[in-house]
């Protein structure tokens, strides 16, 4: 079984992330495991954290000679800000003056939370962890899934439909999705130019204000043959697990699958996609005139592209902070502040085109299994030439 996970503060001396159960004789593109950190770095209205790190993965196991050797695969990805934090986050118990607590819990983070549950009265110890700092980790166990389902033909890209209010103004075709990949400057990873001027006004406007505005991103999954996925059990269904993996990303609130959020508004006739059989392209002969399913039917793949949304809440770090209470005190102070994002869409987005997959991968390899690439692809291959028989 295709597993990974991660382990690391924000603040640390580095992450770590461990992927297991990757076949064999997967060529493995460090650059593009970079690249992939690159992209999640960009965006408008990231903070000023993201010019002090450079994310880079440094893999100590699982590949040799360019290829994956099916062991477990660990990456560290160095914090360069840890050696800012040494005094601040002491090792060892520090200089309580030099230690700067975080002891107003900012509305909408973890803070009030998990002090609480941890028993801190310093929230510095949850932020840590909680931090999205986390998600560079999941980014590059995401690109060892996308090498693997490269290798099968399958594409995974995301970009952005709405930041606050101003929307994408029309459908992305996946040819556009995937050239945004490409560009060298990452403004808000939307297609059209025109609506990504008004996004990027909506940022400008929180920039100003001290404010900070959410959005929402869609990842699509492109050449993923039907039948990928389960509908025979609860937690093997293709869009359960895509909901957790995508909800699991810090500050997403909601997670719709193809045209799921209007469909419940919407008439049977008008939602579900007819079904052709026109003899040509895709995996089978049957066709469809629209995707509202979003490629997934009963948990399993239909062929189509998979499109799932998240839709991310404004970050909770305010300039102009909301009303807290002191942890030493009881008064009333306002919420901690020392620096944020503003805007985070176009970087959950590559985050989550991580997670979709990993959860992909997880369930191509649980279907066509195979120690190595090449048995995985001659399974692959052997089922495809099946349905298309059928
Ligand atoms: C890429 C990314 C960057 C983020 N940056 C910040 C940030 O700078 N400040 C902040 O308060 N929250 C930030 N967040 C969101 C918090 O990590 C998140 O709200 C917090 O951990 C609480 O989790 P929850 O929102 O899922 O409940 C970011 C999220 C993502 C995906
Ligand atoms: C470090 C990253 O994001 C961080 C996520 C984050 C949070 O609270 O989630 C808070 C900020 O950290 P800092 O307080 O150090 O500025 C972001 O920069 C990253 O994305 O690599």
């Amino acid at each position: 079984m295709l597993r990974f996970s991660t382990a690391g503060e924000s603040h640390g001396e580095s992450l770590v992330a461990m992927v297991s159960g990757m076949p064999a004789g997967v060529p493995v593109d460090l650059e593009f495991v970079n690249r992939e950190l690159w992209r999640r770095q960009k965006g408008y209205g990231r903070g000023g954290r993201m010019r002090i790190e450079r994310d880079t993965a440094h893999v100590l196991s699982g590949v040799r000679h360019g290829k994956t050797i099916g062991s477990p695969i660990a990456m560290t990805l160095a914090n360069n800000d840890w050696k800012n934090w040494t005094e601040i986050l002491p090792v060892e118990e520090g200089d309580p003056e030099k230690h700067k607590a975080v002891a107003s819990p900012r509305p909408g983070h973890a803070d009030l939370a998990g002090a609480l549950k941890y028993d801190f009265k310093d929230a510095r110890y949850v932020l840590e962890r909680a931090s999205a700092r986390e998600s560079a980790a999941r980014v590059a166990s995401g690109a060892f899934a996308k090498l693997l389902l490269k290798e099968l033909g399958v594409g995974v890209a995301s970009h952005v439909i709405r930041v606050g209010k101003a929307e994408l103004s029309r459908p992305a075709t996946w040819d556009e999705i995937v050239a945004l990949q490409a560009k060298d400057e990452v403004l808000l990873n939307c297609v059209d130019p025109e609506s990504e001027a008004a996004m990027k006004a909506e940022v400008d406007a929180v920039l100003r204000t001290g404010d900070t505005i959410g959005g929402v991103f869609e990842v699509v999954v492109h050449g993923l043959p039907p039948g990928v996925g389960t509908h025979t059990n609860w937690d093997e269904r293709m869009d359960g697990l895509l909901a957790q993996a995508v909800m699991s990303l810090q500050a997403v609130k909601a997670v719709e699958i193809g045209r799921g959020v209007t469909a419940a508004e919407s008439l049977g006739s008008t939602v579900h996609d007819s079904i052709g059989y026109e003899g040509e392209g895709g995996f089978t002969k049957f066709s469809r005139e629209q995707n509202n399913a979003g490629g997934i039917e009963g948990g399993i793949s239909n062929g189509e592209d998979i499109v799932v949304r998240g839709y991310l809440k404004p970050i909770s770090t305010l300039r102009r902070p909301l009303g807290s209470v002191s942890f030493e005190t009881r008064e009333p102070v306002k919420a901690a502040y020392e620096r944020s994002d503003v805007c985070v869409v176009p970087a959950a987005g590559v985050a989550a085109e991580a997670m979709v997959a990993l959860a992909v991968a997880r369930l191509v390899i649980e279907k066509f299994g195979g120690d190595s690439l090449r048995e995985l692809q001659r399974n692959f291959n052997g089922y495809c030439e099946q349905i298309r028989a059928y």
